[in-house]
């Protein structure tokens, strides 16, 4: 498990701020969800935390180490990435796609081994995805990827995985399936999340952004309140009694607001 730590982190693209000063820690075995309205700079802190986007200011540190001071592949074992990822032309099938998750642990011209192909074997049974293993990748639906997406970072091993909207494309029990595997996996999790009520059924913590700056970053408790829900995203927000006590809510749009109460 690793210790993540982001500081200072800025970015701009074409001369455009995009992040303004990020700052958050995520203690080992964490799983924190990072929220806000859309464009407000979620994808590109994750891809300046997986090494996509250089930022042009601040550090991402991960277990001591500077993370665009790594090689790559010193990089891989130490990050998993689920991303909303853009296969191209080339097809594998869904076992080869998974498969590669494995490739930061090989040395240049090691071949795979009964232990890998075992690994990729317990990661599509994780996923209910082992029937379709010989299935093109291409040929599954945005659901199916996805659980192949996760698989492959599953099988990476690595001590620290991030994911972009991963529950996308998911139908309601994959979704809530996908973020309990998260949780129970132990390992530091930082996933940007678009439902505030799964957000705040498995995260231990919600870092919330707004427009490239945090403007919360506690518990899903102390984050998730009417008033800031309201303020970022522009919508009536009311907590609703949940029988586990994890906060959930219910949205509607503001000009429909009809007590202060509601949004209180
Ligand atoms: N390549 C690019 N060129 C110009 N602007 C970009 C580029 N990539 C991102 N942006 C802008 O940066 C801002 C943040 O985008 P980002 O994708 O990080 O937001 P997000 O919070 O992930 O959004 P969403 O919830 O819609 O996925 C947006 O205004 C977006 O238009």
């Amino acid at each position: 498990m690793s210790h993540i730590q982001v500081d200072g982190l800025s970015a701009e693209i074409d001369g455009t701020p995009i992040l303004d000063g990020i700052d958050f820690n995520i203690p080992r075995g964490q799983f924190v969800g990072l929220v806000g309205p859309n464009g407000s700079g979620k994808s590109t802190l994750l891809r300046a935390i997986y090494r996509v986007f250089k930022p042009w200011a601040g550090r991402v540190v991960i277990d001591d180490e500077d993370v665009w001071r790594l090689a790559a592949k010193e990089a891989a074992l130490k990050t998993a990435v689920v991303a909303q990822e853009r296969m191209g032309e080339f097809d594998f099938s869904v076992a080869e796609l998974v498969l590669m998750g494995r490739t930061p642990h090989k040395g240049l011209f090691d071949s795979d081994n009964a232990e890998d192909h075992a690994i990729v074997d317990r990661c599509l049974e994780r996923v209910h995805m082992t029937e379709m293993r010989e299935r093109s990748f291409l040929s599954l639906s945005g659901g199916e990827k996805q659980r192949v997406l996760l698989a492959r970072a599953l099988a990476q091993q690595a001590r620290f995985l991030v994911l972009d909207e991963p529950t996308n494309h998911l139908d309601i029990r994959h979704q809530l399936d996908l973020l309990r595997q998260v949780r129970g996996l132990g390992v530091t999790a930082l996933a940007a999340l678009h439902d505030l009520n799964l957000a705040a059924r498995y995260c231990d913590r919600i870092v919330m952004i707004s427009q490239g700056s945090i403007v919360a970053d506690g518990t899903p408790d102390e984050v998730l309140t009417n008033e800031r829900i309201a303020r970022v995203y522009g919508v009536g927000a009311r907590r609703i009694p949940d029988p586990d006590g994890v906060p959930q809510i219910a949205f509607y749009p503001l000009d429909e607001a009809l007590t202060s109460e509601v949004v209180a």
